[in-house]
């Protein structure tokens, strides 16, 4: 795919299944993470796998999370199956550094471009996937599960795998709308 195209096509899509990103392909995504744009080379990510089975310690963290907030069994059921929707999801951290120049906005900012280019690189391997947060992205109790230190941030689940079926095109606004010519 011309690099082009894939800006100008990469959609998301949230009804996935196997065959996930694994091996060289799931390299390549988590290689083009670590291609975002980075003020100051300071490495301000971290990526936490989560295939296959690891994908129900994931949900019983959201569970635990869910009851922690009191919620009903029914919406703690829920939060145990939400990393099932896909057959891999990523956890993108903004794993922000200590810097006086660089200021922790723009850390979480380049991590979340890390996100946006591992989608893009999944999508150009032919995987689908959507860039999730929702409140287990913001939980204290998931937050301490996966190690964040307290200026962290979890900017994103990436869900990857497969489209069940052909995603429909979505229609795009005009960047003539967005645009200004000074
Ligand atoms: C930071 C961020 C968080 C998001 N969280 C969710 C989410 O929790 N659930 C969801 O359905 N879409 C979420 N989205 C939106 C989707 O990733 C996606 O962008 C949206 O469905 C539009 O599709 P498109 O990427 O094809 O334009 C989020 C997007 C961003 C940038």
């Amino acid at each position: 795919m011309q690099a082009l195209d894939l800006l100008l096509t990469r959609q998301s899509f949230n009804q996935l299944t196997e065959p996930a990103p694994e091996g060289d392909a799931l390299q390549a995504i988590l290689d083009a993470g670590v291609r975002a744009p980075d003020h100051g080379a300071l490495t301000p990510w971290r990526f936490i796998v989560f295939s296959e089975a690891a994908r129900n310690d994931l949900g019983e963290i959201y569970a635990e999370a869910a009851e922690q907030s009191g919620a009903s069994d029914d919406k703690v059921e829920k939060a145990k199956n939400m990393p099932l929707r896909a057959p891999l999801v990523i956890a993108i951290i903004a794993d922000v550094k200590p810097s006086d120049k660089i200021p922790r906005l723009e850390q979480v900012i380049s991590a979340g471009c890390a996100v946006q280019a591992m989608q893009m690189a999944a999508f150009a391997q032919g995987f689908d996937g959507i860039w999730r947060t929702g409140e287990f992205a913001y939980h204290p109790y998931v937050k301490q599960q996966l190690k964040l230190k307290d200026e962290d941030e979890i900017v994103g689940y990436l869900y990857l795998g497969t489209a069940k079926q052909q995603a429909p095109t979505k229609q795009r606004p005009s960047a003539k709308d967005f645009t200004q010519v000074w």
